[in-house]
């Protein structure tokens, strides 16, 4: 998936994205990582085409995102989405099984059987039959995920996927999010914790201000004076035994 000068800004607003450049490697991790408002989730929507691009183009597989038909893009492209409203009657499975619209014409048509597979990477076949408003954060999270693998996309887009996890489920998460891509999904994320970004990542974007500052490999990005430029925080590389190194945010000069 490429970006190429891809702009975008929200009605009657300053904020949004400009002009953005860049590459989603096939088959990798790439995290984009940045400030808060710096305009990660806009673009995650915007390569979701649930907004549409003002200038410039993404293209998929060589073609033009706005060349895919609905139905054609969603077997492509999937969002693990946020905790919905719309869902809190529906058991997991069904959940799950609104993933294979794309491949059916009804969501009574998908026969029940067909999501096994994607409950069973998840870890979710014992709560198959859970209403979701009865699951944990944790576990609901996991039926986003399951719901996306479900569409059986080429990429896969995650906004904040840890948010509700605790620090084995998110270290779970990332694993999994890295044998998707051995398989040759493409996993496109938001993360907000820079060293999980850069730890769990072939490739990582920063953004700032609705603009790519740069993209590149983890090791070569692992640089202080660009991250804190990036954050507007003064922040050290340190090395932690077994771990290597680790980006710490410290205090200011005038701090005590
Ligand atoms: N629906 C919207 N309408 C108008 N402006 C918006 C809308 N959504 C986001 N924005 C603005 O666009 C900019 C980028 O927002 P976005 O949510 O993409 O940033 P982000 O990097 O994901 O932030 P965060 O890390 O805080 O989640 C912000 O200035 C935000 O206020």
């Amino acid at each position: 998936m490429e970006c190429q000068h891809v702009s975008y800004q929200y009605p009657r607003q300053a904020a949004g994205i400009t002009d953005v450049t860049g590459t989603f490697p096939s088959g990798q991790v790439t995290t984009i990582i940045g400030p808060n408002g710096a305009g990660k989730s806009t673009l995650l929507k915007l390569l979701a085409r649930q907004l549409p691009i003002a200038a410039g183009q993404i293209t998929l597989a060589g073609q033009s995102l706005n060349n895919y038909t609905t139905k054609a893009l969603a077997q492509r492209v999937a969002m693990v989405t946020q905790r919905h409203q719309l869902y809190d009657d529906m058991t997991v499975s069904e959940v799950v099984q609104t993933g294979r619209l794309p491949y059916h014409s009804l969501l009574q048509t998908v026969p029940a059987a067909e999501v096994a597979p994607y409950l069973a990477t998840t870890g979710l076949t014992p709560l198959a039959d859970e209403h979701v408003q009865n699951l944990s954060g944790g576990q609901q999270q996991r039926v986003w995920l399951a719901a996306a693998l479900a569409q059986e996309p080429a990429v896969l887009l995650l906004d904040e996927p840890t948010t509700y996890l605790d620090v084995h489920y998110q270290q779970d998460l990332m694993q999994q999010l890295r044998r998707l891509a051995a398989t040759g999904i493409t996993v496109i994320q938001v993360l907000h914790d820079i060293n999980q970004a850069f730890r769990f990542s072939d490739w990582l974007w920063l953004v700032k201000q609705g603009r790519l500052v740069t993209q590149g490999r983890p090791a070569d990005l692992r640089q202080a004076n660009l991250l804190a430029e990036t954050f507007q925080t003064p922040i050290e590389i340190v090395d932690v035994p077994r771990l290597g190194p680790y980006i710490v945010q410290v205090p200011e000069a005038s701090e005590n």
